[in-house]
């Protein structure tokens, strides 16, 4: 088992990572790198941890004490300008990055409102029934996150899409409708960009999303690289994207052919940002190498509960 960045799992990815760079997407490859691939652990701990089970109890990403917290206690008329200021921040969304074929990054697209919904709603879900908790694999070690699913169950250590999570039988709850709306949006202004720098739209084909992975990362949290090779392989072999939501504090993230930290492109992801990877990049290796510690926009500080730390969703049509 390795942790991020264990050279020894380097090994692994040079076999399956020349794959991909020159892979085709038929059924067979598919299969094929899901063999390839079936080893893979993203970002486990080292540590051993004598259960099996995912930890007991849900998981709150807003505070309950104010341990840890930036200072807050500025003058009203300070929050007020910075609240100002995060909104004309997020009123003209820069124009979208183009990071490689199929990889689109949409900068500042979800507005201050949505962001805090997006965050209301998470917390509301993830204290329910199917809601966050810390997983696992079998040997005992844990990811360095707290995740919950919708729409269906994600289990990382069978990498099984299932209606019902394995452990506790809980059926996930639906993905929210205005979140869907929001993918959908974020599709549609990349297939824009596509078409206005004179790129082909098919470089990022369209999904419906039927399930939504939610993770949440403390800022010590982290996610090793891997590929996201678990759909099934109708999707998998028509590329359909992943379409990744930040919120909170930035991360750095990790993207390339191999699993290899230093071969990797690197972007850092801020609140807000949507990243979309389908296409020719839809088996990169990515992974979270760093949360940026108090990077979150104020507002989200204000209007919000959260702990310090960063909230993704990635949305897929499994
Ligand atoms: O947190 C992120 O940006 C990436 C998450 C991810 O790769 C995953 O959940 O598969
Ligand atoms: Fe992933």
């Amino acid at each position: 088992m390795g942790s991020l960045f264990n050279p020894s799992l380097n090994k692994v990815s040079q076999s399956s990572s020349s794959y991909v760079s020159n892979r085709s997407t038929s059924s067979q490859s598919v299969e094929r790198q899901q063999k390839l691939t079936s080893e893979n652990t993203i970002g486990a701990s080292p540590e051993r941890d004598p259960r099996s089970k995912p930890e007991k109890g849900s998981f709150d990403i807003f505070r309950t004490t104010n341990v840890g917290l930036p200072k807050l206690n500025k003058p009203l008329h300070v929050l007020n300008k910075e609240k100002k200021k995060d909104f004309e921040r997020f009123k003209n969304a820069p124009e979208p990055q183009y990071l490689r074929s199929g990889m689109v990054l949409l900068k500042k697209f979800i507005n201050t409102a949505d962001q805090v919904k997006v965050l209301n709603k998470c917390r509301e879900l993830g204290i329910g029934s199917g809601g966050f908790y810390r997983p696992g694999y079998s040997n005992g070690t844990k990811l360095h996150l707290q995740m919950m699913c919708l729409g269906k169950d994600w289990d990382p250590d069978s990498k099984l899409y299932k209606d019902s999570r394995l452990f506790d039988d809980v059926v996930p709850p639906e993905i929210p409708g205005e979140f869907k709306i929001l993918v959908d949006g974020a599709l549609h202004t990349a297939h824009n960009f596509l078409r206005r720098s004179s790129r082909s739209v098919e470089e990022i084909p369209n999904m419906s999303p039927d399930v939504c992975i939610v993770n949440f990362y403390d800022n010590s949290g982290k996610l090793g690289l891997h590929q996201d090779i678990d759909e099934s392989r109708e999707s998998l072999a028509k590329e359909l994207p992943v379409v990744s939501f930040s919120v909170g504090d930035s991360a750095e993230f990790l993207y390339g052919d191999v699993r290899d930290a230093d071969k990797a492109g690197k972007v850092i992801l801020d609140s807000g940002d949507v990243l979309i990877f389908g296409g020719k990049s839809r088996l990169i290796f990515h992974g979270v190498a760093s949360i940026k510690p108090n990077t979150a926009p104020a507002f989200l500080i204000n209007e919000t509960a959260v702990r310090p730390g960063r909230l993704n969703l990635t949305f897929r049509q499994v």
